[in-house]
């Protein structure tokens, strides 16, 4: 058996000229563009490439690219002081602090001084603990873009097993709390679980993202499994994921590839969640 292989690329660029469309539609209907307001802290060369694909995104979307660049070293009060800033700034409908920031900064308490209207990354515990409700709020980008793939796919998830491997906040937590909306049986694993491969071999849906390169090998993969790969690392021979994707290919039904699979919807539902933003400050949700 060979996998099906997701083109994420493909179903970023459809998400991407939806939202353009969308905002075509806002401003001719009187509305303003959406303003997309990235933060950046310091010269993090992964950060620094992912922020300018975002706000080259945002431009060709039609939004206003209202980035920010604070060096390295700045303070965390004046760092509070940028973000109360774009919170008061109503041209700015959507708040994106990149992360990770430098080690000397406290995000947790930067993100917080974010409303949660303009939280398009969905990280501010008041967003979290909407979704935790199952109550609508802006949702993280990468678990969204998850779930658009695997909707795109058709791949069943009311009943089905579904296994998330990592409990961070930016993925492992608001996937398995995606899942459990669409009424799949949800088990998050870490890496203190116990015989990891025996739990993740029960899911009809796998989702990994440990941020541990080629932690799930075919011996964690039910056949006709789909494996959904969130890690990205940087090796010598290019970018590769949490998956050993080549050997699970052989067992499962459905995975992603890295590059080429999540990381490029994480962009586009950051520009889905800034028009969704855009048109609730502006009185236009439909
Ligand atoms: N505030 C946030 N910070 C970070 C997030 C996030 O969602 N919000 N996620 C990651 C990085 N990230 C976006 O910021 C991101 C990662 C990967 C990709 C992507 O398109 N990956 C491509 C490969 C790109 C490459 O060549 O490097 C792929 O997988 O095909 C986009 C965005 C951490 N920080």
């Amino acid at each position: 058996m060979t996998a099906q292989v997701i083109d994420g690329k493909a179903v970023a660029r459809q998400v991407r000229e939806d939202v353009a469309k969308g905002v075509e539609q806002l401003v001719a209907g009187g509305g303003t563009a959406p303003g997309l307001a990235t933060v950046l802290i310091g010269d993090d060369p992964a950060s620094e490439v992912y922020v300018r694909n975002k706000r080259r995104s945002c431009v060709a979307a039609g939004m206003q690219d209202l980035h920010r660049h604070l060096p390295g070293d700045v303070g965390q009060a004046e760092a509070a002081a940028l973000i109360d800033e774009l919170a008061a700034d109503p041209a700015v409908s959507g708040i994106l602090l990149q992360l990770p920031t430098p080690a000397h900064l406290d995000s947790e308490s930067l993100l917080a001084r974010i409303p949660a209207e303009k939280d398009v990354d969905g990280l501010t515990t008041a967003n979290a603990g909407l979704l935790a409700q199952g109550r609508s709020g802006l949702r993280p980008c990468t678990p969204s873009g998850v779930m658009a793939l695997l909707d795109q796919y058709d791949v069943p998830l009311q009943g089905v097993e579904a296994v998330v491997v990592g409990r961070s906040v930016l993925v492992g937590k608001p996937m398995a709390q995606l899942l459990l909306e669409r009424h799949a049986t949800v088990t998050i694993c870490h890496s203190r679980t116990r015989d990891l491969a025996e739990v993740c071999r029960r899911a009809d849906v796998l989702v990994v993202a440990a941020g541990i390169p080629g932690l799930v090998g075919p011996d964690a993969v039910k056949p006709g499994a789909t494996v959904i790969d969130v890690g990205i690392h940087r090796g010598e021979e290019g970018l590769h994921g949490d998956v050993d994707t080549a050997a699970v290919a052989e067992v499962a039904g459905l995975v992603t590839p890295v590059p080429g699979g999540v990381g490029p919807m994480t962009i586009a539902m950051l520009l889905a969640n800034t028009l969704i933003a855009a048109k609730a400050q502006q009185g236009r949700s439909d």
